[in-house]
């Protein structure tokens, strides 16, 4: 029995969120470069097109708030009428949090600000039914989702108004038949037939995905440019109040833009406006930071802008200075990753560092890939211990060019020297785990439409016998024949079939046969109901998980979740039990990362005052995470993921020669490479105080000018000279933090000669006040204990 009075969640360390903690420094009292203001202050014509090109950390995300501040208080714009569209969740949380701290006024709080995809979904969800009627409920089908979705309707068992499927579809070219028949591309007929699926069939199941409100990402942005459209073009239909009412639309990160998103910029400025007069349209970005291409993003796009929007006259603005970069990283980024790739545009040819100081990047060369890693190590623990402490584990990040990469280094650092480390991209893999079923569990508590196909995965998952595909898939034909019109009604229904030994179930599992299965699928839809009951009145983190619990418990989900499910029957022991280890280690980390999603989502639905409810708050949101920051961890990023972040140490490492740089510091001999350019002059902008670039080529091989650039010493601390210029002074300076007292200088620097310098890497990687300071949280815990965890379960 459970206990419920002893349920009590104990504080689970969610971490800070990235962009909260750099936009800490008092951004109230910085004052602004003329540079600066005269963006922000830059009149909003109708029909212009204000085009800021800036290079990095020179306060874009700064510059535009003040902007819609300006726009608010001074030119007195209705916040209503300011639109404001990023690429990222990351980008939109950063401007709502500047301008958060930049305002006492509430005003700020009503301006739009969104992704491409919140904005679309959005106004699919506000406009969309008058436009078409299946557009009252929807929800993102995401990977796993279509891959069970997939799996279940390309059986060859499966019925859709009575028609079978004779084709083979694979998950991946059901997406793109379906996508391509909804942008128009191609006929519902040419597909058929050049598939060999039956037409019936193709239509039946793009019906049953429009009826149910499933779509999968790009579909939010074609459906709204077709929303868009078709107000556009026709008198007779209701004008979208939303878009009439913008004046002006502001973009940031266009350098991650591309040409479908770009459509919706140009449908929404050219929405016919209240008072008839023509939009504004800011843009902002810096085009050497594109590196998204093998998405569609196109740096050209910068130039080309005039092209895209002929009817607007297009001003061009830089911001001259960076307050980020010191001059010598400036210099490395500007010098090194983009010159020789032909990319040093003029808006970064007049950019200057604000800072007075600044440390030459560091430059270290490597024979073998774990001697980098074990360099990395020991120059982590060295700027910890001999700064004192003024340096976190959490300044530091090392960037990768893959995420095999980050693996790779984490494992590495774990087992050899007990350094935690922060992966980011970590927070949402839970997603694409087995915990996946949360959700489909969540939709069906949550009575969301299509969640008979949310039972049916589960329903896969119960049913461990041979050929659960083909039995789910007549299922489902025979769901289609039963005609409940609303999504709550399921449950019950099949309760009562199940009770009475009706049709629907007996006419496909044999109720000797699967006795055992129908039993279970009984117990999993009654525990099911008395969730819902308790949800109606316990809508929080801790609530959910206790419903999880009950429910994986009343079923054999709970052994789902528990074992690894890719085991041979011939396979030995010693490998099971790798395995179970491995996979039980992967499922605590994905019950925290989940349970971490929910508290950041509940947080957020606290926040937004959201009229619905969590569960379905979370549905929609789930996917949305933005990586944070934990204090006693190192972070680990792909240079994609850590875009438009800043960090103190940025470790660049490079001796891998499949993703080495060396060709862009030998670039003397080599033909441009302006993506490789651009990607490398991402991950060295990160920086804020110290850069580390590594390669398998020693230094004094190559050109004057990089060793002019880099120097292949490493920066010491040294205490005796407090004076400005010095590693401490800059250090502190550059992150605002007191200058460490001599006691704790000393102390680190003697940790650091004892235990570091005079040792073996061996010894020093078995060091213990460094795995103290390291301390790391180690266990491999069960499914049952963890759930206990969160919510203090007695165990049963
Ligand atoms: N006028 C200013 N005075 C002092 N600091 C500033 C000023 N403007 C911006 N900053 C600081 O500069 C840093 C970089 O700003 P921000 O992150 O907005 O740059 P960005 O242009 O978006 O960079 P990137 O394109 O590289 O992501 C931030 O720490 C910000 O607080």
């Amino acid at each position: 029995m459970i206990n419920m009075e002893d349920i009590m969640i104990p504080e689970v360390d969610r971490g800070d969120s990235v962009i909260e903690e750099m936009s800490q420094d008092s951004i109230k009292s910085q004052i602004f470069t003329k540079s600066q203001l005269d963006i922000v202050e830059s009149y909003p014509n109708a029909n212009e097109i204000l085009l800021i090109k800036a290079g990095p950390g020179s306060g874009k995300t700064l510059t535009i708030a003040r902007r819609i501040l300006y726009l608010i208080e001074e030119l007195k714009i209705s916040p209503d009428q300011i639109l404001v569209l990023s690429m990222t969740n990351r980008a939109v949380e950063a401007l709502t949090t500047t301008l958060k701290s930049l305002s006492e006024s509430y005003l700020s709080e009503r301006v739009n600000i969104s992704t491409f995809h919140s904005f679309c979904s959005h106004l699919l969800e506000d406009y969309g039914s008058l436009y078409d009627e299946n557009y009252k409920n929807i929800r993102l089908l995401d990977d796993l989702s279509w891959r069970s979705f997939s799996s279940i309707f390309t059986t060859k068992t499966a019925t859709i108004k009575g028609k079978s499927i004779s084709g083979s579809l694979t998950p991946t070219k059901l997406e793109k038949v379906i996508a391509s028949i909804k942008v128009g591309k191609t006929t519902i007929k040419e597909a058929a037939s050049e598939f060999k699926i039956s037409e019936e069939y193709l239509s039946g199941l793009i019906e049953y995905l429009n009826k149910n409100g499933m779509k999968r990402y790009p579909d939010f942005i074609s459906d709204a440019i077709k929303l868009m459209n078709k107000s556009l073009n026709s008198q007779n239909l209701p004008v979208i109040h939303q878009l009439a009412n913008y004046k002006i639309i502001i973009i940031d990160e266009f350098q991650d833009m591309h040409y479908s998103l770009l459509k919706i910029i140009q449908n929404i400025s050219s929405y016919p406006g209240l008072d008839n007069e023509g939009k504004h349209i800011t843009i902002a970005g810096d085009p050497n930071q594109c590196i998204y291409e093998f998405l569609g993003s196109d740096p050209k796009l910068f130039d080309d802008i005039g092209k895209h929007f002929p009817n607007f006259k297009v001003t061009e603005k830089n911001i001259e200075e960076t307050f980020r970069l010191s001059d010598e990283v400036l210099k490395v980024s500007t010098e090194i990753a983009l010159r020789p790739n032909g990319l040093l545009d003029n808006y970064l040819s007049s950019i200057k560092s604000v800072k007075q100081f600044g440390i030459k990047p560091i430059y270290f060369s490597n024979g073998s890939v774990m001697e980098e890693y074990d360099f990395i190590a020991n120059e982590i623990s060295r700027l910890i211990l001999e700064s004192g402490g003024l340096l976190k584990l959490s300044d530091i990040i090392i960037l990768t060019r893959t995420n095999r990469e980050i693996y790779a280094i984490s494992e590495y650092f774990e087992k050899h020297y007990s350094i935690k480390c922060n992966k980011f991209g970590d927070s949402t893999k839970w997603v694409s785990s087995n915990i996946h079923i949360f959700l489909d569990i969540l939709n069906i508590l949550n009575f969301n439409w299509g969640s008979e196909f949310c039972l049916m995965c589960i329903f896969l998952v119960i049913d461990t016998k041979p050929n659960a595909r083909m039995r789910i898939a007549k299922l489902f034909s025979a769901f289609e024949t039963t005609e409940i019109s609303e999504p709550d009604k399921l449950i019950d229904f099949m309760l009562d079939d199940l009770s009475n030994n009706g049709d629907f179930f007996s006419s496909i599992y044999k109720p000797v046969e699967f006795k055992h299965i129908l039993a279970t699928f009984k117990n999993f839809l009654e525990q099911c109901r008395t969730e819902i009951e308790f949800q109606k009145d316990n809508h929080n983190p801790k609530s959910i998980m206790e419903s999880l619990l009950r429910i994986t418990r009343s079923s054999n989900l709970l052994e789902y979740l528990n074992n690894p499910q890719d085991i041979s029957i011939d396979e030995s022991e010693a490998s099971i039990s790798k395995k179970t280890k491995t996979h039980r280690k992967d499922l605590e980390t994905n019950v925290i990362m989940f349970y971490s999603s929910l508290t950041i989502s509940y947080r957020k639905f606290l926040e937004a005052e959201s009229d619905k409810n969590f569960i379905d708050f979370f549905l929609r949101s789930y996917s949305e995470d933005t990586p944070v920051i934990k204090h006693d961890m190192i972070n680990l990023s792909t240079v994609h993921t850590a875009k438009g972040l800043e960090f103190p140490v940025v470790f660049i490492p490079g001796a891998m020669p499949r993703f080495s740089w060396n060709s862009l510091y030998t670039s003397d001999n080599e033909k441009p490479d302006p993506s490789k350019g651009r990607l490398l002059y991402v991950a060295t902008t990160r920086t804020k105080s110290l850069l580390y670039v590594g390669s398998s080529e020693p230094l004094n091989n190559l050109s004057p000018k990089m060793n002019e650039l880099f120097s292949d010493k490493l920066p010491s601390f040294n205490s005796k000279f407090k004076g400005q210029g010095t590693l401490l002074h800059t250090l502190s300076t550059d992150l605002n933090r007191v200058y460490p007292n001599e006691s704790k200088l000393s102390e680190g620097a003697k940790l650091y000669a004892n235990f570091f310098k005079k040792s073996t890497p061996k010894l020093a990687r078995s060091f213990s006040t460094t795995s103290k300071i390291y301390a790391g949280y180690r266990s491999s815990i069960q499914m049952q204990v963890l759930f206990s965890r969160f919510g203090r379960f007695k165990r049963l």
